[in-house]
């Protein structure tokens, strides 16, 4: 077995500092763990060994056919491994019965996996059901799910699957997953046939969920963005899930192990650092705001005051509504009423990225975008400049050398290698952004 030297990877540096929550999270530990499927000579998983702490998110990435799909599935042991051993918060799971083991680990795929014959209520219950809750159990814990997925329980409980976009759909396969509330997550590229707002936005609240609920996360995905920002740590796959590098995102991006792994990090190496900053990190500017009902002449002035173009309507809950030009607001007699939502109002939770409140502004054509807290509740605002200082600051970074340095201290981005295009090199071939 070429494989057979793998070491276990027990990465330790601490990543998602305070994402362990209240500790719910089991590790998990894969030991010389190899699939070979009948009739194939390659082994497709081949002595593979891993810790996956406890309440982190670590991201599987690595060319299609790797082996990322196999490694996952024998956690949960829909696919059963060859030989080695998976400890589960240190049981074997070998020796579980499979379905009570499936029982206390949530899947999520791609589509969200419903049954299409399933009311959404019926589909979040069904593990609930299956473990015996009684009915009026689970139906809060329907409710509770959903709400804490972003759905309107009156509104969506009784909806069968085909009634629903495809976000909302894989927002209704995770609250499937939490429902009978497991210490382990299993995700297999939930997020990959979304449009990429829709993505973003289910990004953030699966790392909004992830901070109450602090879940051990397995998540597969081709995209390295998310796997940046997803993950607490990544894995670096290669062919037959041989891990190339195990380490922080932040780590990942300046120290790629080597050259495959650079190839997907790439020249765009310091781009890809706005994939670390949230924008709940970075000091938001400020706008004008009114609320609905205040006198329509006061707003005006304080805009006009500030010398802004612009303000943001607030309803009474400090939700943001549309922006007001000077115009709107002039028009305005008396108090300022409550108006209908502005649907393309550009707007990013505090979970989001630096990189998705630049691809918000670029999708809305608008030099900023509002940042919203908690219950939707206005923040501030980020400001084109804001993104483009920051960019600027991680190139000076990386072009001194004092940021992204490769092991052997070169600067990680070779704007002049042709394989830092971000396309992959022959050992990282298929890697998609
Ligand atoms: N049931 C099966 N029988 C035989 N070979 C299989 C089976 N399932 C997967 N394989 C092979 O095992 C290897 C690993 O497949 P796997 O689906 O785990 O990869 P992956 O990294 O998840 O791929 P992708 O990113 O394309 O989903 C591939 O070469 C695949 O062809």
């Amino acid at each position: 077995m070429s494989e057979s030297t793998q070491q276990s990877y027990r990465p330790s540096r601490a990543g998602g500092a305070d994402r362990s929550g209240n500790g719910h999270g089991v590790p998990i530990e894969l030991v010389g763990v190899t699939k070979r499927y009948p009739g194939q000579r390659a082994a497709a998983v081949d002595n593979v060994s891993m810790h996956v702490p406890a309440g982190e998110i670590v991201v599987f990435v690595g060319p299609s056919g790797c082996g990322k799909t196999t490694t996952m599935k024998m956690i949960n042991r829909l696919i059963e491994p060859t030989s080695g051993q998976i400890l589960l918060d240190g049981d074997d799971v070998g020796r579980r019965n499979a379905d009570d083991l499936r029982r206390g680990i949530g899947y999520v795929i791609q589509a969200g996996g419903l049954f299409p014959h399933l009311t959404v209520g019926a589909n979040i219950g069904l593990v609930p059901g299956l473990l015996k809750w009684k009915s009026s159990r689970t139906a809060e814990r329907v409710d509770e799910l959903l709400d804490m997925v972003g759905l309107d329980p009156a509104q969506y409980r009784d909806r069968y699957p085909r009634e629903l976009s495809g976000g909302q759909q894989q927002r209704v396969g995770v609250a499937r997953a939490l429902a009978a509330d497991p210490p382990v997550l299993l995700m297999d590229e939930p997020f990959g046939a979304l449009d990429p707002i829709t993505r973003q936005h289910l990004q953030d609240e699966l790392l909004r969920i992830q901070e109450e609920l602090g879940k051990t996360i397995v998540f597969v995905t081709h995209d390295f963005d998310e796997a940046v920002k997803l993950g607490d740590r990544i894995a670096v796959l290669a062919e037959r899930s041989r891990i190339v590098q195990y380490d922080t995102p932040a780590e990942i991006l300046s120290n790629p192990a080597d050259e495959s792994v650079e190839g997907f990090v790439g020249a765009g190496a310091a781009l890809k650092q706005l994939t670390l900053r949230r924008v709940g990190g970075v000091e938001l500017d400020e706008a004008v705001t009114a609320t609905v009902g205040e006198q329509a002449n006061e707003a005006l002035a304080r805009t006009r005051a500030a010398g802004r173009e612009n303000c943001i309507l607030l309803d009474e809950r400090r939700r943001p509504v549309r922006w007001l030009s000077l115009r709107e607001l002039g028009r305005e007699r008396g108090s300022l009423a409550a108006r209908r939502r502005d649907e393309g109002l550009a707007v990013v939770g505090t979970q989001a990225t630096l990189n998705d409140a630049l691809d918000t502004m670029l999708t809305s054509s608008h030099g900023v975008v509002v940042v919203t807290g908690r219950r939707d509740t206005y923040q501030g605002v980020i400001r084109v400049e804001t993104v483009m200082n920051a960019i600027q600051e991680l190139q000076s970074g990386a072009q001194s050398g004092a940021h992204p340095a490769g092991p052997g201290g070169e600067p990680a981005a070779r704007p002049d290698d042709p394989s830092a295009d971000g396309s992959g090199t022959a050992g990282t071939a298929g890697v998609a952004r």
